[in-house]
């Protein structure tokens, strides 16, 4: 079968994404190839094309209209896409080698072509190996206080900052965010799903609106504020590892939110690598270096000069860090409760084969996840947060 390329959309088969490839002179003509959809993501198709004869490939991407998890029934907007390979590339300007190098766009047919990282490791699947990582988290730490800086009102002419936040308008993705995030697990929802055994504390999250005003306020910060344009999505399953490397990949959801977002969600993701492994104490190592590391990047890049004036007045440097510190406290405490019992888990707590631990470390990472909500203010160390999951996961 062949495909004609044209301007009509259509969902490339394995034969079509090497046709297709070999068209746009992406792979060399004088070979043969193969080809595995590999997307074990939520959304896309991912097309592993290598050499038959073995060694590295490309990456083909290709955005379904609609949520793979669900099916057609969710339709999703193809933009993504676009929006994805834009934000590589604009990343690609402050990180070059914290990204995939991005070969081609085509936007008709929602495809992007990468750099084939599949010699390295997806973290999240690493981390349940029991692999660690020494560099990782300065790595994600520059990552983000450099992607969050440079695109921010401190780095940026406030009209080419108001520029980017048009072009990087998401409401589709950011929609999947609001309603899964911060809607859905707070109240009684079809989308929920959760062990019986967890009802009891799901019940009493619902019930709590103390918690419930808290995460309003979250989320009404997730929808109006464009501090800088986040990652949107970045779990351990968005960055791909060895020893030497680290690389963010999957920015579809990549919009101009709160800084907190993008932190918060490493943060939580970090927190369920430890709660699978409670023996490997490395795991809280490299959430502190994330944070270290983007607090010192951050205040390096804010003392080299910005474009607000304001930013050379004393105290507005803490009162900025703290602001995200506090709030990256707060969206971790929804990611967490979200990826225990809302639609999207995370392999880290459902693999866990023993019932009984895996009960313990569902509650200990929704409990965890309220007092981040609910005490986000009063957190004011990486120190006190390291206590308090250590209490958390000896006590519940
Ligand atoms: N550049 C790449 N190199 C090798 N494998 C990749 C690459 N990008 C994605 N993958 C594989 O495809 C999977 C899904 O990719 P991802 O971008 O996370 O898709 P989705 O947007 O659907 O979540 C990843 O978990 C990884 O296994
Ligand atoms: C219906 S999308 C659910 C969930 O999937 C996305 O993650 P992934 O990178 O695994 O595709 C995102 O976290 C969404 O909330």
């Amino acid at each position: 079968m062949t495909i004609q390329i044209t301007n009509h959309y259509q969902a490339l088969t394995e034969i079509d994404a090497i046709q297709y490839a070999l068209e746009k002179n992406l792979l060399e003509a004088n070979q043969d190839y193969t080809c595995k959809e590999i997307g074990d993501g939520n959304l896309n198709l991912v097309f592993h094309i290598t050499p038959t004869t073995g060694g590295t490939g490309i990456i083909l991407k290709q955005a379904l209209p609609y949520a793979k998890v669900v099916g057609e029934s969710w339709p999703l907007t193809l933009e993504r896409a676009y929006i994805e390979a834009s934000a590589l590339q604009w990343q690609a300007t402050f990180v070059p080698t914290l990204v995939p190098k991005v070969f081609h766009i085509d936007k008709q047919l929602a495809i992007t072509v990468l750099e084939d990282l599949s010699n390295l490791t997806i973290l999240r699947t690493g981390l349940l190996n029991g692999n660690t990582y020494p560099k990782v988290g300065k790595d994600i730490g520059t990552f983000l206080a450099e992607t969050l800086y440079h695109t921010s009102d401190y780095a940026l002419h406030p009209f080419e900052k108001k520029k980017q936040v048009k072009r990087f308008s998401n409401p589709e993705l950011c929609k999947i965010t609001e309603d899964l995030v911060f809607t859905d697990p707070f109240f009684d929802s079809e989308t929920n799903n959760f062990e019986v055994e967890l009802k009891e504390q799901v019940e009493s999250i619902w019930a709590n609106d103390l918690l419930k005003l808290e995460v309003a306020k979250l989320k009404k910060q997730f929808l109006t504020e464009t501090e800088a344009l986040l990652h949107g999505d970045l779990h351990t399953g968005s960055v791909f590892v060895n020893e030497n490397r680290t690389i963010v990949i999957d920015p579809e959801f990549a919009f101009y939110g709160p800084i907190g977002f993008d932190i918060g969600q490493v943060f939580a993701n970090l927190l369920f690598a430890y709660l699978h492994h409670p023996e490997k104490i490395d795991r809280l190592q490299t959430l502190q270096e994330v944070w270290e590391t983007y607090y010192q990047s951050f205040t390096d890049l804010w003392n080299k000069g910005t474009e607000d004036p304001y930013t050379k007045v004393e105290g507005y440097l803490p009162f900025t860090l703290t602001k995200h510190w506090e709030d990256a406290l707060g969206f971790a405490g929804c990611e967490a409760i979200r990826r225990t019992i809302g639609l999207a888990h995370v392999a880290d707590l459902d693999s866990i084969k023993n019932q009984n631990q895996r009960i313990h470390a569902k509650l200990v990472s929704l409990k965890i996840g309220q007092r981040l909500i609910l005490e986000r203010k009063s957190i004011t160390s990486i120190q006190e947060l390291l206590s308090l999951i250590h209490q958390e996961v000896s006590t519940v």
